[in-house]
């Protein structure tokens, strides 16, 4: 029995894994979880898989929930709740499906507590990859990527040597306006960049898809995870989302993983590995009713959000921790209406134009940077 803790169990990847953790019970338990502000099913989870273990965002929605919640469930809020949900019980393994870099701090304390990390919340490897892959060295805890591209070359890469690889190639899908050219997009709204063609997902990561910072995210994501130098990503627009990504050998030989839309085969892989169990749901892949796949390459002009994030990442140190939470503030921006879609990448450009560079930030001075950032972005952003 594999026992399970679950940050992030009211989103969409959350809700993901108890399904994936209800398919098979005889194989996972759910030893605690986390929500943030949707206390409504956070008590139906909870009444459901019954966690020792509870945590919310807020101290308000803890005051509530303590009338309501049985007597077996210890309740916790705020960072401390999630920390200890991260890494003070009894599960094997953490999936981290939380939203943004707040889920940096719970991150490392489940490393330093040993537990192995299925990794969904890529802002957390962006902001902090040199901290999170030294401390997962420093502690022998394992990442396994829950992304479904980093998932992809994870499978790929199994019985192979990564000195061996010559390309980690990332399939992107365009996002919602994958088909639209830059001058169409001045006056898109929120509802039509939501409106992803292939996923069904949260809102931040599908407003990234649609700029394609996911991509430029899942780029340093990939860096961290495998340990891979920038020269040898590349990405691949790809727009059917069937080849979840591929990896290229020395000798020419490609290996890919494919398989229809469906976030529970990475969720379930990571909680499995290295065995496989069946899966119901989606309708398998079948390549002869796809009949075509579509390739091309991106243009860092028209998915200017890619360019930033390679160039982050790149020059390292503390750019990509501007990158993303410059990012995560202008998405939540965008989504409440205050500011325009061509307006996330703006603000994205002009916060990395006036941060100056620090090589190697501490986990303080990534925090700082962060709140500073975030700082920035209103106050260049919204009048
Ligand atoms: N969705 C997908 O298919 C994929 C997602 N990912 C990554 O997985 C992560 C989660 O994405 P997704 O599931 O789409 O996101 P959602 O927005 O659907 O869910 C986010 C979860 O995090 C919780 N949360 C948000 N902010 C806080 C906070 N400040 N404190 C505590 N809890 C918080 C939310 O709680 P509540 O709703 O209760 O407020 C919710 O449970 C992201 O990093 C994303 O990039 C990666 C690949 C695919
Ligand atoms: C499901 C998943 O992993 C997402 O990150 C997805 O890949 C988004 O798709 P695009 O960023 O390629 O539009
Ligand atoms: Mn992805």
């Amino acid at each position: 029995m594999k026992k399970i803790s679950l940050l992030g169990a009211t989103g969409s990847i959350g809700t993901q894994t108890l399904e994936v953790i209800a398919s098979h019970p005889d194989k996972f338990q759910l030893e605690a979880l986390s929500i943030g502000k949707n206390i409504e099913l956070g008590l139906k989870q909870i009444i459901e898989y019954k966690p020792k273990l509870v945590s919310v965002q807020f101290k308000e929605d803890y005051d509530k929930l303590l009338k309501e919640v049985p007597n077996t469930v210890k309740l916790m809020y705020g960072n401390e709740g999630i920390e200890e949900v991260a890494a003070n019980n009894d599960a094997d393994i953490l999936v981290n499906a939380v939203l943004g870099s707040v889920g940096l701090r719970p991150t490392l304390s489940a490393i330093r507590a040993g537990k192995t990390i299925a990794i969904a919340n890529k802002e957390t490897l962006v902001t902090a990859g040199h901290i999170v892959t030294s401390e997962a060295k420093k502690y022998n805890t394992q990442l396994l990527p829950v992304d479904s591209e980093h998932s992809a070359i994870f499978q790929c890469l199994q019985g192979e040597r990564l000195k061996e690889v010559e390309k980690l190639i990332l399939t992107a899908s365009g996002g919602s306006f994958r088909d639209k050219d830059r001058s169409e997009l001045k006056n898109v709204t929120v509802d039509d960049a939501l409106n992803h063609p292939n996923w069904s997902m949260g809102a931040k990561i599908t407003i990234d898809s649609a700029t394609m910072m996911n991509k430029g995210l899942e780029v340093i994501e990939a860096h961290w995870l495998f340990d891979m130098s920038y020269e040898k990503i590349d990405v691949l627009l790809h727009q059917e989302s069937i080849i979840h990504s591929m990896v290229e050998f020395m000798d020419g030989s490609v290996i890919a993983q494919l398989g229809t839309p469906d976030m529970k085969v990475p969720i379930q892989f990571a909680l499995t590995y290295p065995e496989r169990l069946q899966l119901e749901g989606k309708k398998r892949l079948n390549l002869s009713e796809i009949g075509k796949l579509h390739f091309s390459k991106p243009s860092f002009d028209r998915f200017r959000c890619l360019d930033f994030a390679f160039e982050a990442g790149r020059k390292g140190g503390s750019y990509p921790t501007v990158l993303n939470a410059a990012n995560e503030q202008a998405v939540s921006l965008f989504l409440e209406g205050e500011i325009s879609f061509l307006q996330i990448e703006e603000a994205i450009e002009r916060t990395l134009d006036e941060h100056t560079y620090i090589a190697s930030p501490s986990l303080e001075v990534i925090q700082d940077i962060d709140f500073q950032t975030r700082q920035l972005v209103k106050t260049l952003m919204v009048k």
